[in-house]
């Protein structure tokens, strides 16, 4: 196991935990297990990045938090309530999961009855109905497609209104299962941009899997998976300058931390530069003194 990897059982001083793992285990085959004793603590308003490489069990664990697939051993208590077969149905209302493909997720014979079929469910009034439906309809960007079969819609327009769906709902823990990777650029842009607005409510808890840099550096916390255990709990900074935990991972630095090293092994330091602009701020310097 990497030495990075720190357990968090317990809340650090007053912080409420939203999803809690102790020594979790799951295999398809109960002779093959893909998570072994897996312990987490996520507290309430933190984004947390899971990574790791491919068929690592990213996926697998996010599925055991509402019980979508069935944990074999261990405890999971998501906020607040134990996972057991009377509180599936609490905790599922606690959780909004938006997966890979949005193809699977829809429900409505239209976006808005999409949309409202979630809201319904959460028994609120007409009204509050009403104005969730536009505010996030709204905010992904969504409006002009309310009428449209989903059957209508491109790839990255259904993710939208997948993501709509599930926002509307207001769960306190939202997941990302590779959401982005049907969004172009923009749209990718955009969903950061919404996600950075939730932290800052701080009423959201935020799992995200991802490969993507731009979504890993956006976190707070970088959990990395491997052979069916952590073996990382760190910053987003930290496994970006760890390039034994990047490999096994199989990840890349992201571009501006690339360009900083070559800089470096070429003599001129002048740090990660967040864009374009500040990086030729940076680098003007050493040009202009020579
Ligand atoms: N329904 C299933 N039945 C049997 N094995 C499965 C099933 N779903 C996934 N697996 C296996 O469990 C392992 C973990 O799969 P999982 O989808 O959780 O990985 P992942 O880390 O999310 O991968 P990726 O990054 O490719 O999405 C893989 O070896 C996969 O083949």
């Amino acid at each position: 196991m990497n030495e990075t990897y720190r357990p968090v059982h317990a809340a650090a001083g007053e912080e409420q935990i939203s999803v809690s793992l102790k020594e979790v285990s799951f295999g398809y085959d109960p002779e093959h297990p893909i998570l072994q004793d897996i312990t987490l603590a996520v507290p309430q308003g933190q984004w947390v990045s899971i990574v790791g490489p491919n068929g690592c069990g990213k996926s697998t664990l996010v599925k055991l938090l509402n019980a979508l697939l069935p944990k074999s051993g261990g405890e999971i208590v998501i906020c607040g309530h134990k996972l057991e077969e009377e509180t599936i149905s609490d905790i599922r209302q606690c959780i909004g999961m938006v997966f890979q493909n949005p193809d699977n997720q829809f429900i409505g014979a239209t976006v808005e009855e999409d949309i409202l079929f979630g809201l319904e469910g959460l028994c609120l009034p007409y009204a509050e109905m009403e104005s969730r439906l536009h505010v996030y309809a709204a905010k992904l960007g969504i409006d002009h497609l309310m009428s449209k079969h989903p059957g209508e819609l491109s790839g990255g327009q259904k993710q939208r209104v997948a993501i709509a769906s599930i926002l509307a709902m207001e769960p306190g823990i939202v997941i990302f299962d590779e959401a982005s990777s049907m969004l172009d650029e923009g749209s990718r842009n955009e969903l950061l941009g919404i996600l950075q607005e939730m932290r800052t409510e701080g009423k959201y808890t935020i799992l995200m899997i991802t490969h993507d840099a731009d979504e890993i550096l956006a976190a707070d916390r970088v959990v990395a998976l491997a052979g069916g255990q952590i073996i990382a709990d760190v910053t987003p900074e930290e496994l970006f300058r760890d390039e034994v935990l990047l490999a096994e991972c199989h990840l890349q630095m992201p571009y501006p931390w690339r360009l900083a090293r070559e800089l470096h092994r070429r003599g001129i330091d002048a740090g990660v530069a967040a864009d374009e602009k500040e990086l030729i701020d940076r680098i003007w310097p050493f040009n202009y003194n020579k």
